[in-house]
């Protein structure tokens, strides 16, 4: 059952589990543990309902989703020290199905390297590819053909996804008109820019389709799949919604052998305090920013820092909102000779209307696709100068420095009048960088502070540096001749210091932060969980969330992160013997 408010709980009721969050993590664990039907669980999620939001349903209109809408929690950064003191919004979910409510949608799980170095990092082969895939990954994929009903070989190797999982992925359901010219571009310039047929096969190095989190030309969120019709009428499942988790609780007051399986919520910061005791285990599923919001308010987390603002300490541990790390990214952008973009519908409420009309008719026509039709993962030179000063922090060699990704249209800056364009957005995705998340006032609603700290590190700059000239080289290729037009706003950006002038103007987050809760293996001295995920020096906690990543996969991060949780909710069943 869904309520809209913790009013709705019935008087008296039991849950096993309390499940903090229903973003990609916490919706997984849900959905898993209620697969027995002798096991309860309530998850206690923040934001509001997604249900009959068409900006939610409808693939394209995700950019209308976040910043300063109603489903998005709204952070913004400190100002940005390496990027002249800009202030970023900082977009997280706020509704059901967290971030996966409002993402992008962009299916990637990361490669081999990423998920070898969160086994080796953690000290738990368990979490090595061999040991993700295909078990976790085919669990969590349902493969569906894209809304136009092409066949799905022509963008991916079927061998490579599941087809019985609960989340559904399609290839770009719609054709853009940069489509070809980017395969093509592929052919020509194929020592740069190979063609990589099957990214996700663990492999991702080159330029390949991109495949979504849609089904049926609609989007597939964490609350469309796992705690879709057919799953929340199970009657050990509840979910309350608007209604904030506060704190986590001590029994015994935190003496002894410190055991935690109460959450403190309210509806408003004003309202009432009350509580719910799980009778086995709490999830914190937060997500990067919510888990370590609420592990400082319950005086877990650096003791000096909480002490001066007068939380009592339960837990003395500093990684806790430490080494929040995501992806920098940036967009650059060309005037095309073509109308045949998204300024069209953009400019035309005619053209809009149109497709909107096609998308409610059928689920087809260019609303099912994602913004981007094609990505890429590329790495640095061998002999690129910035090695002899920083070792190569890239997953490995199979893996990434930065990634490339195609856009029919102005992304990042608003449309202007008149033009066409194309834009190509680069990401560093093996970043050096790193930021954090904490607190500043005693008040749970009030909002954290938020560090991405992007740009401190000069692998970053130098690496975003030189995904911002691979773009350009890019559009060297012969088929872009008559295409690309002038350059839009970077044009005089040629020199390192205009490069870096650009950068510290115009870098953004990929939104793909991780780490403030981080994994290490359970004799580290520092790390936020153990490899079972269960919170360092307590028991009764678990965090299933994107924080729990060391370091950032270098891939967009919803798919590792249902990957992972589906691989917690095995780990939880098998303790509890469900
Ligand atoms: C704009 C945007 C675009 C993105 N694009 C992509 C993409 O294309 N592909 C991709 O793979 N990834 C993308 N991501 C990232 C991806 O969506 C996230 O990595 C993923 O959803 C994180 O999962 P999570 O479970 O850690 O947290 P979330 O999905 O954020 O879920 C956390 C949940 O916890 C709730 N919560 C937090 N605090 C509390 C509290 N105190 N009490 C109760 N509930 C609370 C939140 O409201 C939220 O519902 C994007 C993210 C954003 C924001």
């Amino acid at each position: 059952t869904i309520f809209d408010n913790a009013h709705g709980i019935p008087a008296g009721k039991k849950y096993d589990f309390i499940v903090i969050g229903s973003g990609a993590g916490g919706a997984v664990i849900a959905n898993r543990l209620t697969e027995n039907p002798a096991t309860s669980v309530l998850v206690i999620e923040a934001g509001v309902s997604d249900k009959d939001q068409l900006n939610i349903t409808v693939p394209f209109y995700t950019t209308r989703l976040s910043p300063n809408t109603p489903f998005d929690w709204n952070f913004t950064t400190v100002p940005q020290t390496h990027l002249n003191n800009r202030v970023l919004t900082y977009n997280r979910g706020f509704a059901l199905g967290g971030s996966t409510t409002i993402n992008s949608m962009a299916y990637t799980r990361g490669t081999i390297d990423d998920w070898d170095r969160l086994a080796k990092l953690s000290g738990d082969q368990g979490w090595s590819w061999d040991s993700i895939f295909p078990k976790y990954v085919f669990k969590n994929e349902i493969l569906t053909p894209p809304a136009d009903g092409h066949d799905v070989m022509e963008n991916l190797d079927p061998a490579f996804h599941g087809t019985v999982g609960i989340t559904g992925t399609s290839p770009p359901g719609f054709p853009t008109s940069i489509d070809d010219k980017v395969l093509v571009t592929t052919q020509e310039l194929n020592g740069e820019f190979p063609f990589n047929h099957e990214p996700n096969s663990g492999k991702h190095l080159g330029v390949g389709w991109q495949i979504v989190t849609a089904r049926g030309g609609e989007r597939s969120s964490s609350s469309t799949s796992y705690l879709g019709p057919k799953f929340v009428v199970r009657p050990n499942l509840d979910i309350v919604l608007n209604t904030r988790v506060t704190r986590i609780l001590p029994e015994n007051g935190g003496n002894g052998d410190l055991t935690i399986r109460t959450v403190e919520y309210a509806q408003t910061a004003d309202g009432q305090r009350q509580t719910l005791k799980a009778s086995k285990e709490v999830i914190l599923a937060g997500g990067v920013i919510g888990t370590p919001h609420i592990l400082l308010h319950s005086g877990i987390g650096p003791a000096q820092t909480l002490s001066k603002l007068g939380i009592a300490s339960l837990v003395d541990n500093p990684s806790v909102g430490g080494n929040f790390t995501d992806h920098p990214g940036i967009s650059q952008a060309w005037f095309v000779n073509s109308t045949d973009t998204w300024e069209l519908a953009v400019r035309d409420p005619k053209v809009a209307a149109a497709q909107l009309v096609e998308w409610e008719k059928s689920r087809t026509g260019p609303l099912t696709r994602p913004v981007q039709s094609q990505l890429g993962w590329l790495r640095l030179p061998e002999n690129a100068k910035i090695f002899q000063q920083f070792e190569d922090p890239s997953a490995g060699p199979n893996s990434a420095h930065f990634e490339i990704l195609f856009a029919n249209g102005l992304s990042d800056f608003p449309t202007p009048p008149k033009g066409n364009f194309m834009s190509i957005l680069t990401a560093v995705v093996a970043p050096l960088s790193r930021g954090f998340v904490h607190i500043n006032s005693v008040n749970p609603f009030d909002k954290p502070v938020v560090d991405t700290n992007f740009m401190e590190s000069e692998f970053d700059l130098f690496t975003m540096r030189e995904s911002l000239l691979a773009a350009r080289r890019f559009l060297k290729a012969s088929v872009w001749k008559g295409y690309i037009l002038e350059p839009f706003q970077h044009s005089n950006s040629e020199t390192e210091e205009e490069l870096n002038e650009y950068i510290r103007n115009n870098a953004r987050p990929f939104w793909h932060g991780v780490g403030t809760a981080s994994m290490t293996p359970e004799d580290a001295s520092y790390g936020v969980v153990n490899p079972d995920l269960k919170l360092k020096g307590v028991k009764g906690v678990r965090v299933v969330d994107g924080s729990v990543f060391p370091l950032v996969p270098t891939a967009h991060t919803q798919a590792p992160i249902y990957i992972l949780a589906e691989r917690a909710a095995d780990i939880i069943k098998k303790e509890w013997d469900l």
